[in-house]
């Protein structure tokens, strides 16, 4: 592909999360969550690493800024750590959370770089999760209540929100199989919270539009969506690509953005897990509550066939030949080509943003100081390529957010993979831009590459 140039205003940024960076579990009043109760269960992350001091960002936020800033980013998709605002996740506010986030918004607009604030990214107060953590409906109001609080205090100067992270992750990684906070293994529990973190979506939204603060402001979610490709094109693996692309993606995109969930992963779960509890209005708050753009985080590809055992959900994934990354991810850039064509054909999609995509490499040469990490660079470059193709069909593609802007706490794997594109000496804490930093830092200037 010769040289290309992104619509103008495209808006190239870079991605963290709060448990991921800030450190300072203990500092300034924040309260417990569930990944710091999770991260200090032995056994849970690799090497018993957590998020106790992390990239220590929470008090380094101003050099990490200026950085930004060096790098030319247009935008910077943060979250706020619940627990710091509500240590309780409801009741007593503290102000010194509020302080955080105000004084690192205003440096970012110091710096002519765009907020994007994700209010939920995975650190639910441990004091919710004492009282049933998202399986309690009430908790979806102690969200809306927590969201309304945030547009109070930052809603004049942040004009893109993000209600929730990836909600099947929560809902399955967290409670299904066990591998996140706060680690249960059960599927009807994560088919419940599907439909609370959903609720809970919709009244972010609509707390939202009722909060005086959304003159020119836009809302969305963030999904992890993935392409699925039939590992033959017999029924049964056709079958298979149905279950699993109603799994993991349908089973979000058609509430959002039709109100109603996918009759075929509804009746199965109804079926086999007697979940969702569905009460009569949800779906109509859900319907009425549309969002002004999607956040798509995309990663790889999933192929699969119709697995050994029998049932619709009967899957098993296939790993083709071809380039992975550390984390066993397949680089698979056309994924991300089809997965915006798909959105933009089946749902028609408003906006959208590419809210995280990334890899993790090894990140073991270094020349002259530098991470030679050409591997990422190569996978960022490929993925930007598919991004122009779409928009070039038509997509609404506004702008796009790598994962992430410095090496950081990877949940259960802790510190053993780097997504940064900026290196993080974790002995040392200091930050050094990798070669895809630098590189990324003229594609921005150019709007292309
Ligand atoms: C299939 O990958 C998921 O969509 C996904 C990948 N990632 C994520 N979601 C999370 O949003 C980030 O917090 C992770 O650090 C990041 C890298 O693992």
């Amino acid at each position: 592909m010769g040289k290309i140039t992104f619509p103008k205003d495209f808006i190239w940024g870079a991605a963290t999360a709060s448990y991921q960076i800030e450190g300072a579990v203990n500092q300034d009043g924040r309260g417990e969550s569930i990944w710091d109760r999770f991260s200090h269960t032995p056994g849970k992350v690799l090497n018993g690493d957590t998020g106790d001091v992390a990239c220590d960002h929470y008090n380094r936020y101003k050099e990490d800024v200026q950085l930004m800033k060096e790098l030319g980013l247009k935008g910077y998709r943060f979250s706020v750590a619940w627990p710091r605002i509500y240590p309780q996740g409801k009741g007593q506010v503290n102000q010194k959370g509020l302080d955080f986030y105000n004084s690192l918004v205003d440096e970012l607009l110091k710096a002519g770089i765009e907020p994007i604030v994700t209010l939920y990214h995975w650190d639910l107060p441990q004091a919710l999760q004492d009282i049933g953590g998202w399986d309690n409906r009430d908790v979806t109001d102690y969200f809306a209540d927590y969201a309304f609080k945030m547009y109070d205090v930052l809603g004049d100067r942040v004009k893109k929100w993000i209600t929730h992270n990836e909600p099947w992750v929560v809902a399955f990684v967290g409670n299904a199989f066990g591998e996140h906070a706060p680690g249960y293994k059960d599927f009807a529990l994560a088919v419940r919270i599907t439909h609370h973190l959903l609720l809970s979506h919709a009244k972010a939204v609509q707390a939202y539009r009722q909060s005086g603060n959304d003159d020119g402001g836009q809302i969305g979610i963030t999904l992890n969506l993935t392409p699925v490709y039939p590992d033959s094109d017999s029924p049964e693996d056709s079958e298979a690509v149905q279950f699993q692309d109603g799994f993991q993606n349908r089973w979000f995109l058609d509430p959002v953005f039709k109100g109603a969930y996918p009759e075929d992963i509804l009746e199965f779960y109804q079926e086999k897990y007697n979940a969702p509890v569905i009460r009569p209005g949800d779906m109509e708050l859900i319907a009425d509550n549309h969002i002004d753009f999607l956040g798509i985080n995309y990663y790889t590809r999933a192929v699969v066939k119709k697995g050994r055992e029998s049932g619709f959900d009967s899957v098993e994934h296939v790993h083709p030949e071809g380039k992975y990354t550390e984390m066993g991810w397949e680089v698979y850039p056309e994924g991300l080509y089809d997965l915006l064509m798909r959105i933009h054909r089946d749902y028609n999609a408003p906006n959208i943003y590419i809210t995280e995509n990334g890899a993790a490499f090894k990140d073991d040469k270094v020349v002259d100081g530098i991470v030679d990490d050409q591997d990422r660079l190569e996978y960022l470059k490929s993925h930007f390529e598919a991004a122009y193709r779409a928009i070039q069909d038509g997509v609404n593609l506004k702008g796009y957010y790598v994962w992430s802007f410095m090496d950081n706490f990877e949940w259960a794997y802790g510190y053993s993979k780097r997504f940064g594109i900026v290196y993080v000496d974790y002995e040392t804490l200091k930050r050094t831009p990798k070669k895809s930093a630098l590189w990324y830092r003229d594609v921005i200037a150019d709007n292309g590459f």
